[in-house]
């Protein structure tokens, strides 16, 4: 039987039968490719595994069906172009697969995710499935409108130029009553922070309901603008239990005049994120996300997804800040990782690089970019060590950082205020704020007794685990 007449024969057939192996394609400019790390089940060949996965997150299912007949199957099959095997890990191997642009429709994460983080995830003949990496084409990327505002806009904005911006968030996070909690935002900032905000669960709880709370925030907001003569905001979160009860919420942070809103994306869903997301471009607020949820499908290196991938959705449905791990802190994060996804979030182009696991060259055409957040577990004595990784474009928020100074709340603010203005002027100065990062901050707790404090009470306190996602390939410098 001639191979054509084969492939429409009534039965069941292998995945690299039909179609979805094609080692001599080449990807056209404008397919979506992805990169796969794929464990197979024992037996299952790594080319029966590759074109499964590019079968079942496209058009094939586990059989022939007549109608495929019907359509131009060839152009609308996902086609498994490379394969190879991972360095170190023998039963895996990383497979590239390109997507024709129409299998996709416009300025839909809800549609992309469908589509290749899909079903195929619970197929069985694989025993582990990670999606590494997405290249989006700029045909794709012109159909959304990426991040409300952008790194520059926001620091307009806040008349906020040359440095870190600090924030914290409130603890605890649950249990405060209005109040309180409103007290905790005002010390904060009248410290020198610039930002506090909500945890991802302070949602409208029965010991604080929402409105109340944003109504002390704005206040403490307003006192501390006023006495400091600085630009502040609170983000008040406004992860809701329905869409529209979100935009209610969102609304009234608009009417008292918060010049920034939070969400947490990935527990609202993509839909009701891109559309808050339009929401806050119209009208002029920053968006703040918190990615609470990501480690259930981010942190296993062998299944699920990447967070560079959450990182890059997040682009371009659209968020002002996103939360990116702190390398030193108590969460999740390996410095070469965090620094690809940092590049994912502010760079306007980003070539492969495997040493931090970006596995395709990527052109963000104009949309704005993304400030990273580092967050959780970090205090005034990494501020150093923070500076080196992160650069100037990110948020750095102390929650117990700030809140468990032994002087209060301020005072912990304003600790971590003058770690961040000592280091920036020393680095501004040629010096090497790695090497000489503990002379800095204890030249400048001279003259501040808060940074003092905070040295003493945190300087040895280091989350110091193995990292459970990091890259294949370590590129060793040369110099
Ligand atoms: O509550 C905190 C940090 O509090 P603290 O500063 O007291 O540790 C945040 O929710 C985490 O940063 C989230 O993690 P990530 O930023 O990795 O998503
Ligand atoms: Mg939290």
């Amino acid at each position: 039987m001639s191979e054509a007449k084969q492939q429409f024969s009534a039965g069941v057939m292998e995945y690299r039968q039909m179609g979805y192996l094609d080692l001599n394609y080449t990807p056209k400019d404008s397919d979506i490719l992805a990169a796969f790390r794929v464990t197979p089940q024992e037996g299952v060949p790594i080319e029966e595994a590759a074109a499964a996965v590019a079968g079942e997150s496209s058009t094939a299912t586990w059989t022939v069906c007549w109608t495929d007949r019907l359509t131009n199957l060839e152009r609308y099959k996902a086609k498994c172009y490379h394969i190879e095997p991972v360095p170190g890990e023998p039963n895996q191997h990383m497979c590239y697969i390109a997507y024709d642009l129409d299998l996709f429709e416009e300025g839909s994460i809800a549609n992309m995710t469908s589509s290749i983080v899909g079903n195929v995830f619970g197929f069985k003949p694989l025993k582990a499935l990670r999606l590494e990496d997405l290249r989006i084409p700029p045909h794709y990327l012109k159909t959304f409108q990426g991040p409300p505002h952008g790194i520059q806009v926001e620091r307009d904005m806040l008349n906020n130029y040359g440095r870190p911006l600090l924030g914290c968030t409130v603890k605890p996070k649950l249990g405060l009553s209005g109040k309180n909690y409103g007290r905790v935002v005002y010390e904060g900032l009248r410290g020198g922070l610039d930002f506090t905000k909500d945890d991802e669960n302070t949602n409208s709880q029965p010991f604080l309901r929402w409105r109340e709370r944003y109504l002390y925030c704005i206040e403490a907001v307003k006192k501390a603008e006023a006495e400091t003569g600085e630009r502040k905001g609170h983000y008040l979160n406004v992860t809701a239990p329905d869409v529209e009860e979100m935009f209610r919420r969102a609304e009234f942070a608009k009417e008292i005049g918060m010049p920034i809103i939070m969400v947490d994306f990935l527990t609202v869903g993509w839909t009701a994120f891109t559309s808050l997301s339009k929401w806050s471009r119209q009208n002029g607020l920053l968006l703040h996300c918190h990615r609470a949820m990501h480690a259930t499908m981010t942190r296993q290196k062998n299944h699920g997804i990447n967070f560079r991938v959450l990182a890059k959705w997040l682009r371009m449905a659209g968020g002002d800040h996103l939360h990116t791990g702190t390398v030193l802190g108590k969460l999740e994060g390996n410095r070469s990782m965090v620094e690809g996804y940092c590049k994912i979030l502010r760079d306007k182009y980003i070539s492969k690089d495997l040493s931090r696991g970006i596995y395709f060259d990527q052109e963000w055409t104009s949309l704005a970019n993304v400030m990273p957040v580092a967050s959780g577990g970090i205090h005034a004595a990494q501020v150093p060590q923070l500076l080196d990784i992160f650069g100037d474009d990110v948020v750095l928020q102390f929650g117990g950082g700030t809140i468990g100074h032994p002087m209060g709340v301020a005072a912990g603010a304003t600790a971590n205020r003058v770690a961040v203005e000592a280091v920036v002027y020393a680095r501004n100065a040629g010096r090497d704020i790695l090497a000489e990062g503990e002379d800095i901050l204890r030249e400048a707790a001279k003259k501040s007794p808060e940074l003092r404090a905070a040295l003493d009470t945190w300087k040895d306190v280091t989350f110091d685990y193995a990292s459970t996602d990091t890259p294949d390939v370590v590129v060793t410098p040369t110099s």
